[in-house]
């Protein structure tokens, strides 16, 4: 099982600031998509730039052009780029396609928004994406939703993908979800806004090191 954390609310500056401070608790360091938004792929580079070791995603959260954005964003330095499992499938073949071009570079695709999860897990399951990931957006943890029962839901019917959720996972939670065993855990807020962000990852990484 892996940490991602997720950055998003900051400029590229304080992104760097701040994966200093808990860079030997993470595998993989998330450019959410405000900062795509707001900086470009620039903020990708900066990144890998700035932590070579470090797995970086790109959350581009594609919609079409599969191929295409996958090739930009592995010249900018991704490691992994996040698909949206609502697009067509021809443009998530073509993403698969490309990240194996690049050299082993991986897909994730991001269930937001979808309504009937077994069903486009599975198809989504049988295209070769390497990550399979639930996600409460923003908009619906404000409505008090969480992703541990989508979790469950897509841990019975995926056969090949890894698994990955994301969506306001704290320290309070992370137990519950490292109970479900994905292979991925994304976690943004829960470290980032927290005072000592040092001290929860490292708690977070013990968490899921021993689960
Ligand atoms: O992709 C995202 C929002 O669309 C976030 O990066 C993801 O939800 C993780 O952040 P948090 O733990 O704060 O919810």
């Amino acid at each position: 099982m892996e940490l991602q954390l997720a950055l998003d609310l900051v400029d590229i500056p304080q992104g760097i600031a701040l994966v200093k401070e808990v860079e030997s608790y993470i595998d993989i360091v998330e450019i959410g998509t405000p900062i795509v938004i707001n900086e470009g792929l620039h903020a990708v580079k900066a990144m890998k730039e700035a932590f070579p070791n470090l797995k970086v995603l790109a959350d581009l959260k594609v919609m079409d052009a599969g191929g295409y954005e996958v090739l930009k964003a592995s010249e900018a330095g991704a490691d992994i780029v996040t698909i949206l499992a609502v697009a067509e499938d021809a443009t998530i073949k073509g993403a698969v396609e490309e990240a194996k071009k690049q050299g082993g570079k991986k897909i994730l695709v991001d269930m937001i928004g979808v309504k009937n999860l077994e069903q486009r897990a599975k198809e989504i399951d049988a295209l070769g994406v390497d990550y399979i990931c639930v996600h409460t957006g923003y908009d619906l943890q404000a409505e008090g939703e969480s992703p541990f029962e989508a979790l469950q839901t897509v841990k019975k019917v995926v056969k090949n993908s890894k698994t990955a959720v994301a969506g306001g996972i704290k320290l309070s939670t992370l137990a519950e979800v490292v109970k479900a065993q994905p292979d991925l855990v994304i976690v943004g807020g829960g470290i980032t806004s927290q005072d000592d962000k040092q001290a929860v990852a490292s708690q977070m990484q013990q968490l899921i090191k021993q689960g």
